[in-house]
């Protein structure tokens, strides 16, 4: 387990953490996201101990780290952009924190065979980094923090600088080497869908502070307030309540709107509004909306369902968040 207790840290008079408490369990893909500027490196950087803090405490697995160097850590640190030994081969590259602490050679050559195999490297171990793409780099990364047997992985933006598509596949590549290898890692990332799809634990941050710490289900469908809403997933505002899109149905018969069960706390009821765009998504539609109020939205319904309700631009239509709806609960008692 992590735990940072209180931390304080400034840069100038800025404050880029504002008294962070969290816990990250051993063995947890925990994500640190958050907007540009909220404080996820640095916070990452206190765990590794690259930035040193103003105030609080930071202990792993019960041990207070505060006061020790990165290097006595037992931490394994990976950043957007790699700096790998551009004169040395991926099988030295990998094994250089090994051959720094003069591990006996048949152990680094085992040892190295065995990660390159499980970051599906196996085959390049006499390429230089230059003969690698971005993904086998940051791959060869991996492995090389992962030789020492850190406690902790630290990895910041990782993917940052990789195509979508790239991207995709090493954040789905990279849940699987942590379910095989269960060393406890903090990802830092600004992109809410690959914290949602990679992490069991995401932490919002915003403005140096942490604002709900949780699994990604409780988060989407318990945000403890409108940051976190709208910065997990989409959110459309609703007779002035924020609701996720696909949790608004559209009727064309506003009786046929009110019956709906909507047992939602404070529901804005049944919102009339005209249909200014159909915006087909693949699966799903994206109805944009204008309500008589004047307030535009988006609800998000199935093909079937715009097929069913036939919706031309310019129609009337009544619109309803239904009992399933996110709806920011507002309750100080239960935010997380
Ligand atoms: N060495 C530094 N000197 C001065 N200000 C800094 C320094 N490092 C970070 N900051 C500032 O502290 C704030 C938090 O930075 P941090 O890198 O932790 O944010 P972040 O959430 O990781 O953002 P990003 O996703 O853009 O990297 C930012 O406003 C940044 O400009």
């Amino acid at each position: 387990m992590i735990t940072v207790t209180a931390a304080r840290k400034h840069y100038g008079s800025f404050l880029a953490l504002d008294d962070v408490d969290i816990d990250i369990p051993s063995g947890s893909l925990t994500a640190l996201l958050g907007p540009s500027g909220s404080g996820k490196s640095t916070l990452l950087r206190a765990i590794a101990g690259l930035e040193g803090l103003d105030g609080g405490t930071v202990t792993i697995d019960g041990r207070d780290v505060t006061a020790e160097p990165p290097q006595r850590r037992g931490i394994g640190f990976v950043f957007q952009h790699y700096a790998a030994f551009k004169h040395m081969t991926v099988r030295d590259n990998v094994a250089f924190g090994l051959t720094i602490r003069k591990r006996p050679k048949a152990e680094i050559a085992k040892k190295v065979d065995d990660l390159l195999e499980i970051v599906g490297l196996d085959g390049f171990q006499h390429r230089y980094p230059a003969q690698l793409s971005g993904g086998q780099r940051q791959r060869m990364a991996l492995a090389r923090a992962l030789a020492v047997d850190p406690q902790v992985l630290l990895l910041d933006e990782p993917f940052g600088a990789l195509d979508a598509k790239v991207r995709t596949d090493l954040r789905q590549w990279l849940r699987r080497l942590h379910d095989e290898v269960h060393v406890t890692t903090v990802l830092v990332t600004h992109d809410q869908e690959e914290a949602l799809d990679v992490a069991d634990r995401i932490a919002v941050l915003n403005h140096g502070r942490i604002e709900q710490v949780g699994d990604p289900v409780t988060l989407y469908e318990r945000p403890a307030n409108d940051f976190v809403m709208g910065f997990l997933g989409s959110v459309a505002s609703l007779g002035g309540q924020l609701v996720r899109p696909h949790d608004i149905v559209l009727e064309r018969d506003h009786a046929a709107a009110l019956a709906l069960d909507a047992k939602v706390a404070d529901s804005p009821g049944v919102i009339t509004a005209t249909v200014e765009r159909v915006v087909p998504l693949g699966f799903e539609v994206r109805v944009d909306l204008r309500a008589d109020s004047g307030e535009r939205f988006a609800a998000q319904i199935t093909r079937r369902d715009a097929a069913e309700l036939g919706l031309r631009e310019g129609e009337t239509i009544h619109a309803r968040a239904t009992s399933r709806s996110t709806v920011v609960d507002h309750d100080p008692a239960l935010a997380i």
